[in-house]
């Protein structure tokens, strides 16, 4: 008697089964075309496309399991059920070799969708798809973890009928507790509903992501770009999706989740490096570490905060300053005198006006003009022309004449025109003097600051317009960071409103340029045009770490939400007084402990100052403990042990993290977001050091020590 299979067994006979077709279809794709042929080669490309997500069904062909049984309305409205159908789901769909039967469909597609919104019971579950609402009973909700064509782990997070429907968590449990390397990972087995809600949230609009440290707000942008990918297909494309990212460390970090979803392309940069790009270099960035080292290396009041020239220079009113401005060029521009480079030639203001405010009426401010120009100029030669005049002498008197007037009409670049503002005579009265007088000099020395960024592109924008072709969908991540002014800048950069702007009001350390509250952008769009979701489940870091985490939040004013820890539990976070003289070598003993456990891939020591990290990095060097330092300008982040001054570790995360020295000195109640920031970077393991007094953020906690 033959002994009946596990479910084991009969998924992994399953899975071979799916790879020998899977391999049979890459070998059946052929070698590459070579030739002139323009339909062989757009068939070549299809082919190519389709051989890419092979390759990617053949790492890991699928990760999910559902079985669904449809429940199917016939006229006199009595429910017929079907059969159960399998669905398998993975990064990318696959049709069975030589047929149309699905192997495995794509998580983007409508009936994946269930895979991540069902939240068990026995109700009936359902999707939209392309024809309407789809209803049915889910009868089982299965997680693969697939490795080198075998299956390293099987996990049935719900069975009809057992266990009163609910669900369960383990498989994502699982997930999280794993170590991370030096590389953002995607999370298409393990998405949560209310992270889905925002993946598949339509395209025309503002969507505003305010999320809890660790909720998933960057991973999940990424999978939305590849969502909006699929689902718009032919309608909007990836060189034309744009992602703007606080640094290139940053981006480098999460440079990886993409590819992994089977998407290339996608445009990838920071506001700075972007307008630059745009303004054709004509203008250089300062270096960004003086802003940082300004503001993060000395302790600076609240009365600076609000003062500082980034909050002037991003908000509105500054832009209706500018908008006026514009608006006086526009109007000044077109020639108010007739003018005659002939006898009996006249060229009067309306017909200019007509010319520019009629005939070329969309376009920007200066290709106006250009055009006006090259109009005049037009205008003499038909004139001549029709007018018979042959005399030479004549025609290149007039010729001069008219390139002479042209000459006159006024004509700016983006950087003369926002100088102006400060210095001279056309200069704005309201400018607060310091800033009027500092920004002249920098523009003066042909430098610009990064607050002065959103100002210019925003003017180039207006008196030039986009040289390349607008964006199909823009990401902001880190927004709370963002003026409303650059937000207005990267409007002028769409056709209609398709942008997924994500941040966290409570880790908005850089308060001196970014926004008090999320109003304030989202009051650039009309209401229909606006979405905002909330994330408040931590997935990063253990109950322990996140619990620590929202204390130091909790004397913050200012509707503070605490973030909520998926359930899992690690170690207590340790807080530890320290001696001056003891306190490097007490941060060394930590990591050589922590190394020679062995259970941590990446360990950071987050200092407070960029000095700090210096100091600490030195130290190690000289014990012969190899650590990076990451330093404001770094391009890449390379994982395993480094130092890294709190206001650079946003948006990282580590397995372990000590915070170099939580001491009163360090972090006053002014610095509870930089606290914050340091600590929501751990994912299993959290300790604080501090010389002389504990912060008072962290004050009324327990020590551990
Ligand atoms: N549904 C999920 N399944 C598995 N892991 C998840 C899930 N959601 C988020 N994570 C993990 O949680 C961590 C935090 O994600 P991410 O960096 O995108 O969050 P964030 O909200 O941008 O964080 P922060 O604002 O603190 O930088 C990552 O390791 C990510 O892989």
């Amino acid at each position: 008697m033959s002994e009946e299979k596990t479910v084991q067994q009969l998924e992994q006979e399953r899975l071979e089964a799916a790879l020998e077709d899977i391999e049979g279809q890459i070998r059946g794709i052929g070698p590459r075309y070579t030739g002139q042929d323009f339909t062989e080669q757009m068939l070549d490309q299809q082919r190519e496309e389709r051989k890419r997500r092979l390759e990617i069904a053949r790492r890991e062909p699928y990760f999910g399991r559902m079985d669904f049984q449809e429940l199917s309305n016939s006229i006199n409205r009595q429910t017929v059920v079907d059969e159960i159908q399998a669905l398998y789901i993975g990064k990318a769909g696959v049709a069975k070799n030589g047929g149309n039967e699905l192997l495995v469909i794509d998580w983007r597609a409508p009936a994946a969708s269930m895979f991540y919104s069902f939240t068990g019971g026995d109700e009936p579950a359902a999707y939209e798809s392309p024809d309407g609402e789809v209803t049915g009973y889910v009868h089982l909700k299965r997680n693969f973890m697939i490795r080198s064509g075998e299956i390293a782990r099987l996990v049935d997070s719900y069975v009809r009928g057992q266990e009163e429907g609910a669900m369960s968590d383990e498989f994502l449990l699982f997930r999280l507790g794993e170590n991370k390397d030096n590389k953002l990972r995607d999370i298409v087995s393990t998405i949560q509903g209310e992270q889905d809600r925002i993946i598949r949230a339509e395209r025309g609009k503002a969507l505003f992501i305010q999320g809890v440290a660790g909720s998933g707000k960057t991973t999940v942008a990424l999978h939305r770009l590849a969502f909006l990918l699929y689902q718009y297909e032919g309608r909007i494309r990836a060189e034309r999706m744009m992602i703007f990212a606080p640094n290139r460390m940053f981006l480098d970090y999460i440079s990886g989740v993409l590819p992994e979803l089977g998407v290339g392309d996608i445009g990838q940069t920071t506001f700075s490096d972007w307008a630059v790009e745009l303004l054709d270099h004509g203008i250089k960035l300062a270096d960004p570490s003086e802003t940082m080292a300004y503001w993060f290396e000395e302790p600076r009041t609240m009365e600076e905060l609000e003062h500082a020239s980034g909050r002037w220079k991003g908000s509105l009113l500054f832009k209706e300053a500018i908008d006026e401005r514009l608006a006086s060029l526009q109007a000044s521009i077109v020639p108010t005198t007739e003018f005659s480079p002939l006898d009996g030639f006249l060229l009067t203001p309306e017909m200019m006006r007509e010319w520019y405010d009629t005939d070329y009426g969309e376009e920007t401010i200066m290709v106006k003009r250009d055009r006006l120009a090259s109009r005049i100029k037009r205008w003499l030669e038909s004139e001549l022309k029709h007018r018979g005049v042959a005399d030479k002498k004549k025609r290149s008197t007039a010729l001069a004449k008219v390139n002479a007037y042209v000459k006159r009409i006024p004509s700016f670049t983006a950087v003369q025109l926002y100088a102006s503002l400060f210095k001279g005579k056309n200069a704005l009265p309201n400018v607060p003097k310091s800033i009027a007088k500092s920004t002249a000099e920098r523009l003066g020395a042909g430098v610009a600051a990064a607050e002065d960024l959103a100002p210019l592109a925003y003017i180039q924008l207006r008196l030039y317009g986009l040289k390349t072709p607008f964006f199909d969908h823009i990401v902001i991540d880190e927004a709370q960071d963002y003026s409303p002014f650059q937000l207005e800048a990267l409007r002028l950069c769409q056709q209609s409103t398709s942008m997924t702007i994500l941040g966290d009001l409570q880790q908005g350390i850089h308060g001196y340029a970014g926004i008090p509250s999320w109003n304030e952008l989202m009051s650039l769009f009309s209401e229909e045009h606006t979405g905002f979701f909330e994330l408040n489940r931590s997935y990063r870091s253990t109950m322990e770490i996140i619990d620590f985490a929202n204390i130091i939040l909790s004397g913050m004013t200012g509707g503070v939400k605490p973030a909520v820890p998926v359930f899992r539990s690690g170690d207590p976070v340790e807080t530890k007084a320290v001696a001056d003289q003891q306190w490097l070598p007490e941060l060394y003993a930590t990591v050589l402990e922590w190394r020679d456990k062995g259970e941590y891939d990446t360990i950071s020591i987050i200092g407070r100052t960029a000095r700090e990290c210096e100091d600490i990095h030195r130290y190690f060097a000289a014990q012969g403990l190899e650590a990076s330092l990451v330093q404001s300008k770094q391009p890449t982040y390379g994982g395993g042990l480094t130092v890294v001054p709190v206001y650079l570790s946003k948006g990282l995360e580590f397995d372990a993290v000590l915070i170099a020295d939580a001491g009163s000195a360090n972090y006053s109640k002014m610095d509870a977001k930089l606290l914050y920031v340091g600590c929501t970077r751990a994912l299993h393991k959290l300790k604080l050091l501090y010389r002389g007094q504990k912060s008072s953020l962290i004050a009324d906690r327990l020590s551990h020590s």
